[in-house]
């Protein structure tokens, strides 16, 4: 921190350079070559450099860590059209990508020597009801860009894909991998649509596409963007918070759901397994399934006075046609997928990360009312 305040004091603005101990400083940027030079240099050379769009959503920023543990902090490549914070500046590069501008998207692409793609940038399924034109824009228009943008330059490409992917008219419990997809909301729409179109570049191009189903992610780092599984994120801030929570479904809506250390490392697995080992391009994967209900009793040996309550909304709508359980039995066999977390485990991580964030708040806000 005093380094980058050393900084804004010489340049006026702060790099976006990251700045750390093992880093010479480098005190402003006068072009971007040059900022693109030095970040290859730096690079491992051995390992692939991987862009991530959207990168500071929810999945975004746990995988840039993970990743750059495994490959080196310069190869992997965060991105976004919204302004970083400081932690995320100085942890690594960290670059503006609207996936609407292809042209700005070749640029990095042969600028940074990009190998691989994550691609994150998405508005998800309750967000994306509420402005369909931009829901198909992000999530369809700037799906093909990156899609296209892979074929050109050879890049392997990851796209998630969900369990708002099916819909009413699929088995619900469980859903196979292949079945039935008619979903019901624009974002179901749009991913089936990936997945179909990311099986054709692979068969007609060649392109090494690769997607997985995820359930409702939870995490207790990063905020979920807009879905209809986030109340499985707010119930524990809430149930530290206020002891209350009401929750936008009913008691016994049932869905798939898993931890984000879960769905990371199911990222990074299949990400580097050799193609001969994928015997399908999207893979359903499953962790644990609850209704809001399980989850609150769940809660409650935490936080024995927790109370909650139930006020449904559209949402409700969107979760009556999603599969209450995933049969994910083909990624257990083909690529030896396993989960680690089941809901009891979920709790102990999520209070464990939780209890002291809101431990001080109430210290702090008791004595400042002292
Ligand atoms: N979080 C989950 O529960 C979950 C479950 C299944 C699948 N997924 C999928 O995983 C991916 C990541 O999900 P998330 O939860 O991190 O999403 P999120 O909503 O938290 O983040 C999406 C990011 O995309 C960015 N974005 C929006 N428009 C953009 C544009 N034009 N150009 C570049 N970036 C843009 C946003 O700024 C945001 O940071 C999505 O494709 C989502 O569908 C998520
Ligand atoms: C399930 C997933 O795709 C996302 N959390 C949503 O609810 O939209």
């Amino acid at each position: 921190m005093a380094m980058r305040s050393a900084l804004r004091g010489l340049c006026g603005k702060t790099s976006s350079l990251p700045v750390g101990p093992k880093l010479q400083p480098i005190a402003c940027v006068p072009h971007r070559k040059f900022h693109e030079d030095f970040l290859h240099k730096q690079k491992n050379p051995e390992k692939p450099t991987v862009l991530i769009t959207g990168s500071l959503g929810q999945l975004g920023q746990g995988l840039a860590k993970l990743l750059r543990e495994r490959y080196g902090r310069y190869n992997v490549i965060m991105s976004d059209i919204i302004k970083a914070p400081d932690h995320i500046l100085e942890a690594g590069p960290y670059i503006y990508a609207d996936i609407l501008d292809f042209k700005n998207l070749q640029e990095i692409t042969v600028n940074y020597r990009i190998d691989s793609i994550v691609h994150f940038s998405a508005l998800l399924s309750a967000i994306g009801e509420q402005n369909v034109p931009l829901a198909m824009r992000v999530n369809i228009e700037g799906l093909h860009n990156i899609l296209e943008l892979s074929n050109q330059y050879r890049l392997k490409l990851f796209v998630p894909s969900t369990i708002g992917a099916f819909g009413p008219d699929s088995p619900r419990n469980p859903t196979p991998d292949l079945t039935i997809q008619r979903p019901r909301t624009i974002y179901g729409v749009a991913k089936v649509h990936a997945e179909l179109i990311g099986e054709y570049y692979n068969q007609r191009f060649g392109l090494d596409f690769r997607s997985l189903r995820f359930p409702g992610i939870i995490s207790s780092d990063t905020h979920p963007g807009g879905g209809t599984t986030d109340y499985a994120v707010a119930i524990f801030h809430e149930a530290l918070r206020a002891r209350q929570y009401e929750c936008y479904l009913e008691p016994d809506t049932m869905l798939p759901m898993m931890y984000i250390d879960d769905c990371l490392r199911s990222i990074m697995e299949f990400m580097e397994l050799p193609e001969d080992r994928l015997k399908m391009r999207t893979y359903n994967i499953q962790a644990m399934s609850f209704t809001p209900r399980i989850l609150a009793e769940a809660v409650k040996k935490y936080v024995p006075d927790f109370e909650m309550s139930y006020k449904p909304d559209s949402r409700q709508a969107i979760a009556d046609t999603w599969p209450m359980k995933f049969d994910d039995s083909r990624a257990r066999a083909d690529w030896n997928w396993r989960h680690e977390y089941d809901v009891d485990r979920l709790c102990q991580v999520m209070f464990d990360a939780l209890m002291p964030k809101y431990n001080t708040e109430q210290r702090s806000q008791a004595s400042s009312r002292s």
